[in-house]
């Protein structure tokens, strides 16, 4: 039987099938030898020991389309950001550092702008203009008024998803509201679980139905940008790559050249001055963090 773990204390890996089922397995020794550790996330086949005390074996792993580190989870399929429209302001550079962090991940990417009831319907629809002339799915919610959770659910549908985001921007409150809207066998997992007392704090999957998963913990509220040269800042902006094939230079960074496409974009807007700018300071950042 095909499932998915979704949980994995202390040797023991709650595996999520079809029909809601959850299974307690223990993976066995051949994977120790081949040096692969079962992660929340993998899609692993599993043999049934005892189908009325839902247990099991996981006897395979399905391969894996990737693996996060922070959190600790596989097959991660896209990211929703959130920040809040107000308190805190969103800072349009820290929103950018975190599009450039999940664009070198390969995650699909939907920005959320959480806390609406806080706003005139008007207000700030300029910063909301700025990602959707990107290119990105941007969608507003309120916890607060429960608005908008619709929308969530529909994104999340037939994916795993994470949500990322800075401190005080809702994202526990995202999640809890959707979490609340969970019908699942919980009761009967976490009866399990509790049985040993563990202090580490592992990612988990919420699952909302056999292909709809959202990563529990909210992963990323800071970010690392992994090795990344100045030069190639450049493709994790992806309303550039539209326009560079007109820059006079292969090696173009759209700084300081000559006949660049990306400058004209930025000169009949078709490119956001902000975004540009946000780029500008991320790529001295880089250039700065190279010197050290
Ligand atoms: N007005 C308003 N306040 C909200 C909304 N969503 C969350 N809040 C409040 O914002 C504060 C922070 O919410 P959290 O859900 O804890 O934010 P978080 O992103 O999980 O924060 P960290 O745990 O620090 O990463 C809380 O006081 C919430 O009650 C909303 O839609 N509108
Ligand atoms: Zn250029």
């Amino acid at each position: 039987m095909k499932g998915k773990i979704i949980k994995g204390i202390a040797g023991f890996y709650y595996v999520h099938t079809s029909k809601d089922c959850v299974y307690e397995c223990k993976a066995k020794g051949i994977f120790r030898n081949k040096k692969i550790k079962p992660l929340v996330g993998d899609n692993v086949i599993i043999e049934i020991l005892e189908d009325n005390e839902k247990l099991g074996n996981i006897i395979e792993i399905l391969e894996r389309k990737n693996d996060l580190i922070r959190p600790l989870v596989a097959n991660v399929d896209q990211v929703l950001i959130v920040f809040s429209i107000k308190d805190p302001d969103p800072n349009l550079n820290l929103l950018d550092h975190f599009i450039v962090a999940m664009e070198q991940k390969g995650l699909d990417i939907t920005i959320c702008f959480n806390k609406m009831d806080l706003i005139n319907e008007k207000e700030k629809q300029d910063i909301i203009d700025i990602y959707q002339q990107v290119g990105y799915n941007v969608i507003t919610t309120s916890t607060l008024e429960e608005d908008g959770l619709e929308h969530i659910k529909k994104i999340l549908k037939d994916k795993t998803t994470v949500l990322a985001g800075p401190s005080g921007v809702g994202k526990s409150s995202i999640l809890n509201a959707l979490q609340d809207t969970v019908q699942m066998e919980i009761g009967e997992i976490s009866q399990k679980i509790k049985r040993g007392k563990h202090t580490t704090r592992h990612a988990e999957l919420i699952a909302f139905d056999e292909t709809s998963y959202l990563v529990d913990t909210p992963g990323f509220s800071s970010i690392h940008i992994n090795e990344l040269e100045p030069e190639d800042l450049k493709h994790y902006y992806i309303e550039f790559l539209d326009y560079q094939d007109q820059c006079k230079f292969n090696s173009c960074v759209h700084i300081n050249e000559p006949q660049c496409g990306v400058k004209k974009g930025l000169e009949n807007k078709a490119i956001s001055q902000r975004r540009y700018n946000s780029y500008l300071l991320l790529h001295q950042e880089l250039k700065d963090k190279r010197r050290w």
